[in-house]
């Protein structure tokens, strides 16, 4: 069988989250890290996740860094491809998520044109995609196009202070209306509330009053069922990880899936833990509080580290005189809003994340030297930074800490055993995900 789905993330936490959903589904599925350079052996995938970091880069970036993973994933045989972004829709005014949606479709809908046997549904399915955020065991859901985070709509959910994308609108078909020159819809509760038939003529119709995108409203999981049946021949979705829940169902029924046991098991762990937290938000601050009841912590602050390399090597101190007792250390930059805001003003944005970013992908370089085999990272942005330089290019998929987070497993240099990885989604995981994660991964042997 070939591949069936071909995905591409911007950000890496994100990507292990579709990633695990896919596998609890029951696919078999590969994450890279960035666009290898080389063909996969798909012969016993299902699914190939490309995790990139264009969430937050330059929009001409995050286009072409998108067209080339789809270019790849073309070339691995995919059937339906999948535009992975933040269950909070994370973006700025200007994207990325609605140039690299439009980009990702029209190159497909060149290719199409190019196949003069593409048939006339296909030539227009080519035409359309569908905006699904929702992931509503996480307690994402969409209705009447508004994004709600819990009870709370996205402005007031904690989203309005991220410190990269500070998301101040609710109102999904506005927020993508600014960053696309083509019509944004809406395809409504009600209508998904008919069932597939009244979703696909409603698309349909869309379609035909020349709405490209289409944000979908979804309340429950069995509302992404009915938009996987909906969904499940247009050659683009885009979304959040709940579509990915919903989908192989549908592929299964259509027999392009293997049946296979267990989709997701690693080795047995082993070496040092540590947690390494650059995520700001409400979630990722009361799992640091909590951890620091129990196990202990050192914070980094973008304003030392903008003063030279004193804060990390302390850092680096205080963590080796620690690995070797097995407990859990925690290294983090996470902190309150007004922390995060004194420390923009004074070093910009983007430089305060960058000097924070490049202090925890050396901790994570030196420290996995130095015998941490079970890392937890928080943050997608900083999960990138410490990814890239761990030299990690593929991720193998374990079982679920959390909804959204599963443990991985990875081959890096300089480390015989593989090395077990949780990458975590700033809003995700239970107030006790930090000790917990260590729990459930079970006892790391030493390495
Ligand atoms: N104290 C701080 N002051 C300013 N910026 C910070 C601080 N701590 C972390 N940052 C930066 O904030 C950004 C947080 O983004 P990141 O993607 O890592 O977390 P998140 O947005 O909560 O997670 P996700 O993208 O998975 O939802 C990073 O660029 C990080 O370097
Ligand atoms: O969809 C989500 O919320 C996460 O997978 C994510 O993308 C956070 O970076």
């Amino acid at each position: 069988m070939s591949l069936v789905l071909g995905a591409i993330a911007d950000d890496f936490t994100g990507a292990t989250d579709l990633a695990n959903n896919l596998v609890r589904a029951g696919m078999r599925c590969i994450q890279t890290i960035g666009v290898p350079d080389h063909a996969l052996d798909v012969v016993d995938v299902d699914a190939v996740v490309v995790a990139l970091k264009s969430r937050s880069c330059p929009v001409e970036q995050a286009v072409n860094d998108s067209l080339a993973a789809l270019a790849w994933l073309q070339a691995q045989g995919a059937r339906q491809f999948y535009f992975k972004y933040c269950s909070t829709f994370d973006s700025t005014p200007r994207g990325n998520i609605g140039p690299v949606a439009d980009a990702l479709l029209e190159r497909l809908r060149a290719i199409q044109q190019e196949r003069l046997w593409a048939t006339q549904q296909e030539r227009v399915q080519g035409e359309q995609t569908v905006m699904v955020p929702a992931f509503p065991v996480n307690g994402r859901t969409v209705y009447q196009g508004h994004l709600f985070v819990g009870d709370r709509l996205l402005n007031d959910s904690g989203m309005q202070h991220h410190p990269l994308n500070p998301m101040q609108d609710a109102d999904l078909v506005r927020v993508l209306a600014r960053q696309t020159p083509h019509p944004v819809g809406l395809l409504a509760h009600a209508t998904l509330a008919q069932g597939t038939e009244a979703a696909q003529a409603r698309l349909a119709e869309l379609q035909h009053e020349g709405i490209r995108h289409v944000i979908c409203d979804t309340l429950d999981d069995n509302d992404l069922s009915v938009l996987a049946e909906t969904l499940a021949d247009l050659p683009l979705v885009t979304g959040g990880s709940g579509l990915g829940q919903a989908l192989p169902g549908v592929y299964r029924q259509r027999g392009w899936l293997a049946p296979v046991a267990n989709a997701g098991q690693l080795a047995t762990p082993s070496g040092a833990a540590l947690v390494l937290s650059g995520s700001c938000s409400r979630a990722t601050l009361g799992q640091v509080e909590h951890f620091l009841r129990t196990y202990e912590g050192f914070a980094l602050d973008p304003l030392a580290l903008a003063e030279g390399d004193a804060q990390i090597e302390g850092a680096l101190v205080f963590a080796r005189q620690r690995l070797s007792e097995m407990t859990p250390v925690l290294i983090h930059a996470s902190a309150p809003p007004e922390r995060v805001e004194q420390a923009q003003q004074r070093l910009g944005a983007a430089q305060a994340g960058e000097l924070v970013e490049r202090a925890m992908a050396r901790l994570a370089r030196e420290l996995v030297g130095a015998g941490v085999g079970r890392l937890v990272v928080a943050g997608g942005e900083t999960a990138g930074a410490v990814v890239s330089a761990l030299g990690v290019s593929e991720l193998r998929l374990g079982g679920q800490i959390d909804p959204g987070v599963p443990w991985t497993q990875t081959q890096v240099a300089g480390r015989e055993a593989p090395l077990s990885l949780a990458l975590k989604s700033g809003n995700f995981g239970g107030v006790d995900f930090f000790t917990r994660a260590f729990a459930v991964l079970g006892p790391g042997a030493t390495s």
